[in-house]
Order: C-alpha cells, then structure tokens, then sequence
C-alpha cells in the first residue's frame, strides 16, 4: 500500500472519530513525511484535558527549529499483553538498549519503547523504516504546531498491519475497512487515573511533572514515551543517562522494600522513572550517588541546625531536597544554583505518592502517603518506630530498678483475664485501663480527658525550680508556669510473667491501624488520617521522637532560623511536679523534627481533638521518661483526620517554640478567640 493511502486512511480514521483534519503536523512546509520517507498520518487524538500534553520527542522527529528526542538510552520492553483489556497476560521485562545518538534536546524527553519483537521485522520490512524509527508516528513536528497539539497525549498511528498480530482485543475500523488503533493508556484504568492523578483538570502546569504517553501500532509495536517537556522548558536540564535512571529507580525500590507492593502498577513505576529522570536531570546530589539514605547530607544538614554527632541510620528518606537547600543557601552565595534547585523541588509533583509505606518496613503496617493535591515536598526526616535518645537524655533502663512490686512477675498469660488487677494494673489507677481488644476503657478514657484539657487551675502543678525557665533565664528564672496533671497507664514489660500477647502491652505492640500521610487542604501542611473507622479508645500510635534534655530543645529552637518548618516537640513533664528539683538531664522532651513516626504528621486541633495524648510507663517506673500514646477520644470515621490539642497556649509569645497561626476550625480554637 502506497504512503500516502495510508495517510488518507488515517485521516479517514481521525475524522471518523470527529477530529478535523486542518492542524495537520508536517515538517513546516506542509509535508508530513517522515525521514524514512513514509508519508505520515499527521493528526493526534485529543484525549488529555491538560494543556500542553503533546506527545513528542520520539526519536527521528525532529523539526526545523526544534531537535527533539535523541534519546541516547533506550528501554526495550518485551510486552506479551493485551493493552486494551488490561490484562497482563506476562512479566515484562524491561532492558537497556545503547544508542549512538545523542543529540542534546531543548526539551527533556526520554524514550521507552516498547516493541513486541516478534513483529518487530515484519513492522519495518513493510513500512520500510530506518534503523532508529519509530514506526507510525509522524516523522516531523513543528516547534507550532507542538503547542498546537498541546493536549494530545495519544499518537495517532497508521493503518499498516491487522492488529491482530498483536492479540489486541479491541481497535478501531473506521468504515473504509482502514484499521487504525488509538491507545491511549495501557489499561482503561490506568487511563483514568492518568488523567485524574498526572493532569488535573487546572492549567497549573507545575502540577504536571511529567507524563507517561502510550501509543500502539497494529505493527505490533508499544510506545510508551516518558513527557518531561513542561517541566524543563525553564530551565537549563542536564540530560542524565537513562541507565542510571533506572539504576536509581531500582535503588529507590529496594531500600523501600516495595519493588511490588499490593498497590503495584506499571504506570506508577513509569512515573517514578519520568521523575527520577528530571530528579537525575537537575540535581546534582542524586547523580553524584549522594541521595539515598545519605546520612552525609542528613549530616551536613544537622550541622546547619546545630546538632552534631548525628549517625543516622539508614531508615532516612532520600529525599532531602527542602533540607538541601537549606544548607545551600546558608553556606553557598550561588544564587543561581538554589534557584534552580527550588524550581525543580516545585515541578516534583507528589514525588512520595508512589510511596506505599512511609516507615519503609520499620512498622508493621504500612503507612502509605497521599498527596491529592500536588507539589507537595514530605519534610526530610528519618523514619524511627521508637524513641531514641539524641545526646545528653538520662534515661535508666535497667532490671534492676523495676522493683518486685513494679512489674507482676507472677502473672501467666494475659493479665487481663485475671480476676484482680496486677501489680501493673494497680500502678494504673488500681485497674487495668485497657479492654481485651486494646481499647481504653471508657472510664479512663474520660477520666484522662478531664485531666487533659480542662485549664483550671487545681490540674496544674508547679515546679519549684522550673527547667523551662531555667533554660530561659538561668540567672533569674521566673516562676513555674505549672504542668498538667496526667494519669498514666503502665503496661507489664520484661519482667512480668505475662506474655506478649497480654492485654495490658498494647503501646509496646505499635501501631496497628491503617493510617495514611496526607496533604491537608486548610494550610497544616501534611497530616495523618485513619484508613478504616476507630472506635473510641483504640491506640492509635505514639509519639515517636530523639529523647532530648529541655536545654537541648532549647538550643534547637534557639538556632532555628525561621524559615524551617519542625514539628511541635512535646515535653515529657507529666511527673515535673512532683520532684523537688530537676536536673537538666532529667527534664526531657521528645523532638521529632529530624528522626520520628508518623505522630510528627499529626496536626493540631484545639479543645475537641480525636486523639489524646496519655503517658505510658513501659520500661522504667521512673517517670522523667515514658511513652506518649495517642487514643481515639470518640468514634473516628474512615479517612477523618486525625488530630491531638497540643495544649499551646497561643498567648505565650516567650514559648522556645514559636505558636503557628490556627487553622484547626474548632469552635473552640483558643487561637481565633485570641484574634478575635
Ligand atoms: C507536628 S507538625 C504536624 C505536621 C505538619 N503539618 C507537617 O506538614 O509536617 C506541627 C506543625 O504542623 C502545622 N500545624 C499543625 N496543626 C496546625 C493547625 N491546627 N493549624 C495550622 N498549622 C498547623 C504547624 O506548622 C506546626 O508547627
């Protein structure tokens, strides 16, 4: 069949579907062949509702003024899939191909392509394509006419061979018997969320960090091209090689543990390769290796905020972007380079969303991370499930000093079966707090509610050397401005005769609701919601942070420069009251600025919270030290947020840690009456 039928054929196939024909894409002088000399159907299918999705940069297209994909890597893939039913009938394996050329393109675009080789001969032998082609896609694009195909994300491919070469289970015959498949995603789910997840329906194109576009020929070839046009046309973009991409990528997977996950998809990896290439493309750090788990930056970066002697381990996020630069700007004047750093953090579009579990493994559930609504950075921190002292924290954990009457070492199994509380339970107020599905009892639950959140003045104790103040003023500290009054829950530990499943361990066990990292849509920043309803009482998790002395938190907070956004650190002083005087390594807070669990998501509502905060004692009946746990307040609805009173009193302007303005919406909230 001559080229140019099979152009008519095309446009025949176009119009069939009502895409006029007038826009036709040529070389600039209105021609649309190819460079192998094939006339090539000129139209594309305007499936995208974003703007400026066009579908280029396949190798050999090239335009006048504009020189587009060269890719020099090539990704060949060796699919055994049905494309429209979405079934994936065989692995794909995925393998580098080198190429020589390696032109240098004014728009980032790197290739995959994907080719059924079996009928990769028979594809050329009849369109008599070159070596480097790309069968069926139209050969020359000009620079205009790319932003004139600006919301195609879908080529429109030639009529060449049946389809059924590829077991194609559906294609499109338009009425002149022309057989032209349109393709727009891999799957028809995986087009849905195409749309909905990588291209809102906004023009804000910097939502839009890169785009998978997937194209089938009934040659039996698969393109899929990897569209990071809109996200380096600012900026200059250092093409990095695709095999450390993927190189990078699979790193990225293994230290996640979720090279296959349950919310696996070949289009979300694609994704993670596109960003991983403008990652590679405009950040230095990560080509030099220095990404992943690097304690080097996490330490450079403790440096900055003044704390030293950091060795991290290597549960770190390899994302430290905000962080990075940070540290840049503090110790480098080279303006360009920040800003270029920062143009590429804002083009990264929920860069975590792939993420399928936050605490990477450190749990055992996964804490997965949404951000619906895009651009989002997840603050750098590395991801602890339990505390750890930072540095100066006098913290005893030893057998020796759980007394015989501090622990129930007579006890067999469950505590909780037992007719009279334990000695455990009698530290509990006299009962054990939680019922046998781990909840708190109603009773105590309200009871630490009352001592919780009510301002009067008989919940306050007041220390006679306070260590706030003293931090504030060590020549003339003020007076104490007095501590709440807790009650605790001690749970049986190590030396009790109970086991691990015993009722009274439900802290030590960690989290076991299915949580979810989410942006917030009033401003917090990010947030934690509860995937599945909570009933009242349930352990939610913990306050997980560094154990730092008050003097130390004092200091962090001192050399902060403002800009940094930090968790709220909470004081561990439920027992201040009743010393007579605190040393300063006594008096403890926890941080979880740099290394905490998700409980540093979780964001702040006044008075009517859903969790509380209770203090635990686990392993020590020394109370400078114990666990802060969070418990449901009331019955919490799937995909509530989830939210604890973190008791600021928003008219402190002398607190160390600087109150935020309130965007909680509680009728309550201590910060708007103040404002009002
Ligand atoms: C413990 S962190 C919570 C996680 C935080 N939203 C984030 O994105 O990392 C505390 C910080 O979140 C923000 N935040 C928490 N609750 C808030 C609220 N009710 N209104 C406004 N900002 C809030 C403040 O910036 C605060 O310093």
């Amino acid at each position: 069949m001559a080229p140019d039928v099979k152009v008519r054929q095309a446009f025949a196939a176009t119009r069939a579907l009502g895409i006029p024909d007038e826009e036709n894409i040529g070389d600039g002088n209105g021609s649309t062949a190819g460079q192998d000399g094939c006339e090539r159907p000129s139209k594309r299918l305007h499936l995208e509702k974003q703007e400026n999705q066009v579908f280029v940069g396949m190798k050999n297209i090239a335009s006048g003024d504009h020189e587009l994909s060269t890719s020099s890597d090539r990704i060949v893939e060796s699919p055994q899939r049905s494309f429209r039913d979405g079934t994936n009938h065989n692995s794909r394996l995925l393998h580098v191909q080198h190429s020589n050329t390696t032109k240098q393109t004014s728009s980032c675009h790197s290739l995959i392509k994907s080719e059924v080789m079996a009928s990769r001969k028979q594809a050329i032998g009849d369109v008599g394509l070159g070596q480097t082609s790309i069968e069926g896609l139209p050969g020359k694009i000009r620079k205009k006419e790319l932003s004139r195909a600006k919301t195609c994300s879908v080529a429109t491919l030639p009529p060449m061979i049946e389809p059924t070469r590829l077991g194609h289970s559906e294609q499109y015959s338009p009425s002149d018997g022309t057989q032209t498949r349109f393709l727009k995603s891999a799957t028809s789910s995986h087009a849905d969320m195409e749309d909905k997840d990588d291209c809102p329906l906004s023009n804000d194109l910097s939502s839009c960090r890169g785009h998978i576009n997937i194209a089938s020929s009934p040659l039996g070839e698969v393109k899929l091209s990897l569209d990071c046009k809109q996200a380096l046309a600012q900026r200059k973009f250092e093409r990095p090689k695709l095999g450390a991409v993927l190189k990078f990528v699979e790193d990225k997977y293994l230290q996640s543990f979720e090279v296959v996950g349950s919310q696996f998809s070949v289009i979300k990896l694609l994704k993670d390769i596109c960003e991983s290439y403008l990652d590679l493309g405009c950040n230095p750090f990560e080509r030099s290796g220095m990404t992943k788990s690097s304690p080097d930056i996490i330490g450079s970066v403790s440096n900055s905020n003044g704390i030293a002697g950091q060795n991290t381990k290597a549960l770190s996020y390899s994302r430290k972007d905000s962080e990075i630069s940070n540290s840049i700007a503090s110790t480098s004047s080279s303006g360009p380079v920040n800003a270029r750093r920062r143009h590429c953090s804002s083009v990264r579009k929920s860069r975590y969303s792939d993420l399928t579990d936050i605490t990477k493994g450190a749990e055992k559930v996964k804490i997965s991370l949404a951000d619906d609504l895009g651009n989002e950075q997840l603050p750098a921190f590395n991801y602890i499930p339990h505390n750890i002292i930072y540095q100066s924290a006098h913290v005893q954990i030893s057998l020796a000093r759980i007394a015989d009457d501090d622990c129930c070492s007579s006890c067999i199994g469950d505590c909780l079966s037992s007719k009279l509380p334990c000695a455990c339970a009698r530290e509990t107020g006299g009962e054990f707090a939680y019922t046998p599905v781990g909840q708190l009892k109603e009773e105590f639950l309200e009871s630490c509610k009352s001592t919780k959140v009510s301002p009067q003045a008989k919940d306050f104790v007041y220390c006679q050397d306070c260590p706030i103040e003293r931090s504030r003023n060590e020549s003339r500290p003020e007076k104490c401005k007095g501590h709440l009054i807790r009650k605790f829950i001690k749970e049986c530990w190590r030396k009790c005769g109970c086991g691990m499943h015993c009722g009274n361990r439900v802290v030590q066990r960690g989290i076991t609701c299915k949580l979810q990292v989410f942006l917030t849509e009033e401003g917090k920043g990010w947030g934690v919601r509860t995937l599945e309803e909570l009933p009242k009482g349930t352990f939610v998790c913990e306050y997980v942070g560094e154990i730092v002395t008050n003097t130390e938190l004092y200091d962090r907070n001192m050399q902060k420069n403002g800009r940094e956004r930090h968790t709220y650190p909470v004081m561990l002083d439920a027992d201040w009251g009743s010393e007579g005087h605190l040393l300063d390594e006594e008096a403890l807070c926890l941080d979880a600025t740099y290394h905490g669990n998700v409980a540093r998501f979780v964001n702040h509502r006044c008075f009517d919270a859903n969790l509380i905060d209770i203090p635990v004692e686990v392993e020590t009946p020394d109370r400078h030290y114990y666990h802060l746990a969070f418990f449901t307040t009331r019955k919490v609805g799937a995909f509530e947020e989830l939210n604890w009173d973190y008791g600021i009193d928003f008219d402190d302007l002398h607190h160390p840690v600087k109150a935020f303005k309130c965007c909680c919406k509680s009728s309550h909230c201590r910060d708007m009456k103040r404002r009002k």
